[in-house]
């Protein structure tokens, strides 16, 4: 049997299964199962994503933020991503015209984000289907995907491309979840919880755990809402979180009353890429998701250089990544900063260190020694 034949089966068999105290052990186990058959699927170079392995398309890598297009064929991601960027990626009527990543840049608020046209994928993608697999590769080093879509048949093709994604590791717009499995020597398997479990019990636990032959551990679960899967990708550990967009494109196709009753999915911007209708919420929406964080350098004595921020990403913005973002020597030179903005505590400028953390469209001088 083929692993694809595998899936399928395990696949069959929880959807015939009821869940109930009775079947929690048994559906905790097949949850593992199937995670552990998807990994094989995937291959070893499946969660390096990327260039490597022969997955993935080599694109050079530019700006401090990508955003990867990934849909159905002719939904019109290229003719949105042309558009946007201005770098020419062919479009046409016929399925499949998009063979390759093709990079373009859009300067948003200053910064510079890099966006990836990638091919059309099709269902089963993640099983090697197409091009699917490499396509979903290279989604998975992005910072922000666009999930578009033909609001002509939107709700079916969402599901669809959610699965292919998540059958390759990618978590969209989800947190990790705050579990731990702290593996020991004896002692049996502890589980612990500072919320309820609604959504897991003892039992499915420990099947989980057994499945991956874990005996002996601490399971401490700290978030509410916990379920088997979460547990499986927690001991995984190879899983991606990136927030997505669902672009929901040709609106020019549809009547005022249809795009009235588009149901609300979150995350979700109606557009026309072909009459360029609503690209502005979606290039602000872009924006908000992305979290960036953009510094301006003032020189001693002159004003601040508005045109080109430093870009950084909030989590990694503090006057030391600040430094290093320009050059790796600065941090050795420096003496102090003066931050003016968000972040520094009075209008003046305030004076701060290395572990400073920036805030978005601050000033900062470095003084050196
Ligand atoms: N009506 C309408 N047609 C559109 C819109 N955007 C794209 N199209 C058309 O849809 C077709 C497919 O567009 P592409 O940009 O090639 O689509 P794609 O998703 O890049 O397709 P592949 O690269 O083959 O996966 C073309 O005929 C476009 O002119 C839109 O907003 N409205
Ligand atoms: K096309
Ligand atoms: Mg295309």
């Amino acid at each position: 049997m083929t692993t694809v034949q595998k899936i399928k089966e395990v696949e069959d068999e929880m959807a015939r299964t009821q869940k109930n105290k009775a079947t929690s052990y048994h559906l905790g186990q097949l949850k593992a199962k199937l995670a552990k058959l998807r990994r094989e699927l995937i291959g070893p170079s499946g969660s390096g994503g990327g260039g490597g392995g022969g997955l993935g398309f080599d694109v050079a890598r530019t700006g401090i933020a990508s955003v990867g297009f990934v849909g159905f064929p002719s939904v019109g991601k290229s003719t949105l991503m042309s558009k946007l960027t201005g770098t020419h990626s062919e479009a046409s009527e016929i399925d499949f015209t998009t063979l390759t990543t093709v990079p373009g840049t859009l300067k948003v608020h200053g910064a510079p984000i890099q966006i990836l046209d990638l091919p059309g994928i099709i269902e089963g993608a993640n099983d090697g289907r197409g091009r699917g697999r490499q396509v979903i590769a290279v989604a998975r080093t992005c910072n922000l995907i666009f999930i578009v879509l033909d609001v002509l048949k939107p709700l079916g093709d969402k599901t669809l491309i959610e699965s292919e994604l998540e059958g390759f590791g990618i978590r969209l717009n989800k947190k990790p979840p705050n579990v731990t499995v702290r593996k020991k020597e004896r002692g049996g398997v502890a589980i612990t919880n500072t919320v309820p479990l609604t959504d897991i019990d003892h039992d499915e636990i420990k099947a989980v755990l057994s499945e991956y032959k874990i005996n002996n551990a601490d399971v401490a679960i700290r978030q509410a809402g916990i379920t088997a899967d979460d547990l499986v990708d927690v001991i995984e550990g190879n899983r991606v979180y990136i927030p997505a967009i669902y672009v929901l494109n040709k609106i020019d196709a549809i009547s005022i009353e249809e795009l009235d009753l588009l149901y609300k999915i979150p995350m979700s911007v109606p557009v026309s890429s072909r009459d360029w209708l609503n690209i502005d919420e979606l290039v602000e929406k872009m924006w908000d998701t992305l979290n960036l964080v953009r510094v301006y350098t003032k020189p001693r004595g002159l004003a601040p250089d508005y045109s080109s921020p430093v870009v950084l990403r909030r989590g990694k913005c503090t006057i030391e990544d600040f430094c290093n973002s320009i050059h790796k020597e600065i941090v050795k030179q420096m003496k102090y900063a003066v931050v003016w903005g968000a972040s520094a505590k009075h209008s003046r400028g305030q004076k701060v260190g290395l572990d400073h953390v920036l805030e978005d469209e601050d000033v900062v001088h470095i003084s050196k020694k």
